[in-house]
């Protein structure tokens, strides 16, 4: 028995043996990926390459980007090689290089390289996640519909969410009790995508606990499980598809397909129209355009419901988080609180105290506090890309691989002082009239460059009035 136990023992030892040096000698190889390739990189630490373990991060990945995008430059280098866990990663620094990859050379890294699986997990599949040409075809149609008359029917639903939060603010004011001012702008976030995206009134000042704001609140908070998922997905996507991953909760998918069938349900019963998004995709849905995206078929109630469930996502956090940290560089800054408060009393004079898309438009300073904002604070502080391609970069012997992952760091280019003079300063004079004209292209991106960047700019023209219409 002693001699069989001792066997096995041994047994194990051995295969834990082999299969740790199969490991190192795995990752040892691939670590010399950008050596053997001719291209500088940061030296990466076993596992997790040149990231932090994904889930026990100090800093955010974008942050951890921003740091190397920064030592990269000071060392004059105009690519640099990372590694995700064994996985290359490649970022630019060099402009140029930026450049080429979110916009002259668009379609070498026209994905992003985002899971989603439409069988399986309806939701995922969606315009941030979408690949190639569905990607390209939907976005096609969805752009025309983003036009800054249709925001600015849109508006009139976002002040009646303000209204809601102006009176639950003023209550607060009265009993003089403190609150959770990232919380309190989520639930204003959610009052707006609810009415704008899924066409219903959740008011969460009045009920904090309605099941909108409670899922709603699932969806973004993701467990270290789901993570997990997610970043399967992003390493193996052909895997993650075998395993049928879901990477949306199931009770956050069934409850966005019920909420979107029973309001399309009851809008085609009683012919509704409302100026919002779901609009938007209803009249897509229902003008046969899809056929062309999707060869036969329409929108399905899935398909609906996921562009919807992304402009909730991409929406809700970008633009409550925007608005915290506007709001405490105001409170750090107290004479840009004061000026920014004096303009607005000056131009909603001329309105008669209304509040309204025009008169907004009309607020610049409060414009270059936003814009000054997302440079200090950008919401997404890298974009990611998959080079779909063999890409030889230009000017060098290098050829970035098809199935590479490319990162470009939003942080990295934000802070750097040979852009943006001391960069840690907050200083909205960067953006007035006259510096505007002095920032070059790609330099400042806080939504993003190229075809893929984000779709609640379109226009470009109205980018900045859309974001007015996102704060108020
Ligand atoms: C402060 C507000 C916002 C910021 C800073 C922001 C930023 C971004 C960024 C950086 C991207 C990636 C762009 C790229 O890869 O080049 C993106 C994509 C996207 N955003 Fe936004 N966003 C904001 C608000 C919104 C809103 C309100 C919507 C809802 C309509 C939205 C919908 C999307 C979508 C659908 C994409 C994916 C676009 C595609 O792949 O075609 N975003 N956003």
């Amino acid at each position: 028995m002693a001699i069989t136990s001792s066997t096995l023992y041994t047994d194990f030892l051995a295969i834990f043996v082999a299969l740790a040096i199969c490991v190192f000698t795995y990752f040892k190889w691939t670590f010399k990926y950008w050596e053997r390739r001719n291209v500088p990189y940061i030296k990466p630490n076993f596992p997790s390459g040149t990231m932090q373990n994904p889930l026990w991060p100090t800093v955010s990945l974008g942050r951890t980007f921003g740091k190397q995008y920064k030592e990269s430059k000071e060392k004059g280098l105009k690519h640099v090689g990372l590694f995700t866990f064994s996985m290359p990663n490649y970022m630019p620094i060099d402009l140029e290089y930026v450049k080429n990859v979110v916009a002259c050379d668009f379609n070498y890294f026209i994905d992003r390289g985002v899971y989603y699986n439409e069988k399986h997990d309806p939701l995922s599949a969606h315009l941030f996640s979408l690949k190639g040409t569905k990607w390209r075809n939907l976005r096609a149609k969805l752009t025309p519909t983003f036009t800054s008359g249709k925001m600015k029917m849109m508006f009139r639903l976002v002040l009646e969410c303000g209204k809601h939060m102006t009176y639950a603010m003023d209550e607060i004011c009265r009993k003089q009790v403190s609150l959770d001012i990232k919380d309190w702008l989520g639930g204003f976030g959610t009052d707006v995508i609810g009415s704008c995206a899924f066409g219903i009134d959740c008011n969460s000042f009045k009920d904090p606990n309605s099941d909108f704001r409670i899922v709603s609140k699932r969806a973004l908070d993701q467990t270290n499980w789901e993570i997990a998922k997610i970043f399967l997905g992003f390493v193996h996507e052909k895997l993650a598809r075998k395993l049928a991953i879901c990477t949306t909760p199931t009770e956050v998918t069934k409850f966005f397909l019920k909420i979107m069938e029973e309001t399309v349900r009851y809008r085609e019963k009683n012919n509704i129209m409302r100026n919002d998004f779901l609009q938007i995709l209803l009249e897509l849905k229902n003008s046969n355009e899809m056929k062309e995206v999707k060869g036969s078929q329409n929108f399905t109630i899935e398909e609906l419901t996921a562009q919807a469930f992304i402009f909730f996502l991409a929406g809700y956090k970008t633009s409550s988080t925007t608005m915290s940290f506007c709001l405490y560089e105001m409170a750090e800054h107290q004479d840009i609180q004061e000026k920014v408060r004096k303009e607005i009393e000056t131009v909603l004079e001329t309105y008669d105290g209304e509040v309204c898309y025009d008169s907004i438009k009309e607020m610049k300073y409060l414009r270059q506090v936003i814009d000054e904002t997302l440079r200090k604070h950008p919401p997404l502080e890298y974009l990611l890309r998959t080079c779909v391609k063999d890409y030889k970069v230009p000017g060098t012997d290098v050829t970035i691989e098809k199935g590479t992952a490319v990162s470009v760091s939003i942080y990295g280019l934000h802070y750097d002082p040979e852009y943006h003079s001391d960069p840690e300063k907050f200083d909205p004079e960067r953006f007035s009239e006259e510096n505007k004209r002095k920032i070059k292209p790609f330099i400042y991106m806080p939504f993003g460059e190229g075809p893929r960047m984000c779709i609640g700019t379109f226009p470009s023209k109205s980018r900045y009035n859309f974001i007015f219409f996102l704060q108020f």
